[in-house]
């Protein structure tokens, strides 16, 4: 097991709950920007409270963003990182040069445990934004959702076994997400041993607004899992 795991608090749509995930000790938040087919998607103008005041780094989340839009998002949000949902290497590798200080995360799906998955696709994908210049890579569970297809927020958990097997092909810190909650994420740091955990739903006490208590406790699983780990490890 990892030294620690990083937590981030995703699908933030307002400032309290920015300043509640920093103060419970989350390690980044996202926010969705302009992405049609989530319902946590803010307007870049919409985002800009949380990215001007937000104590914590934060992640703008993009799906398919024009060149334009990015330049815009960057120079009026200065996120810490852009996360992109689609497969971007050429996006990413742009961005690298075009924004010197900013980090790329590349999000990649895997279907719901127990659905079938192409390995080698996904694997080719890791390599992909690996090689592009990612500096973390995201998994998580894409799903049918309310009769819908959704990359994201779905609240389902993927195979973390194979997640696990998948993630040794990546060369840059591993995230974990996917169906993620206070219940569940000490099996998930078990099981995956990733450098960070990222979750939406699992901490929400209703679509778009999150739940102190329930990050309280997801960010008291984490540090018992860290603390347990840390103490089989040193005997
Ligand atoms: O949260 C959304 O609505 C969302 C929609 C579309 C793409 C991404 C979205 N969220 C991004 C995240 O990083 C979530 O933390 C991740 O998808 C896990 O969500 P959940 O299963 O709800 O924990």
């Amino acid at each position: 097991m990892k030294d620690g795991c990083e937590v981030k608090i995703c699908g933030i749509t307002n400032i309290e709950d920015a300043l509640s995930a920093a103060r419970e000790g989350a390690d980044y938040l996202g926010v969705v920007v302009e992405v049609s087919y989530s319902p946590r998607s803010l307007t870049v103008e919409g985002a800009r409270e949380i990215f001007s005041r937000t104590p914590l780094p934060a992640v703008a989340l993009v799906y398919q963003m024009s060149p334009e839009r990015i330049k815009y998002l960057v120079n009026s949000l200065h996120p810490h990182a852009l996360q992109f949902l689609n497969l971007a290497p050429e996006t990413i590798t742009w961005c690298k040069k075009e924004f010197t200080e900013l980090e790329c995360w590349q999000s990649l799906h895997l279907p719901p445990a127990g659905e079938g998955l192409d390995r080698e696709n996904v694997l080719a994908q890791i390599k992909a934004g690996c090689e592009a210049g990612a500096d973390v890579i995201v998994l998580d569970t894409a799903a049918v959702v309310g009769g819908t297809q959704r990359y994201g927020g779905t609240g389902r958990t993927s195979d973390w076994q194979l997640v696990r097997e998948l993630g040794v092909a990546c060369t840059v810190p591993l995230f974990l997400a996917g169906g993620i909650n206070p219940a569940n994420v000490q099996a998930a740091i078990k099981v995956v041993n990733p450098e960070g955990i990222d979750l939406c739903s699992g901490v929400e006490a209703q679509p778009g607004k999150k739940s102190p208590d329930k990050i309280r406790a997801l960010m008291q699983a984490v540090r018992e899992t860290i603390r347990e780990a840390t103490s089989e490890r040193n005997g």
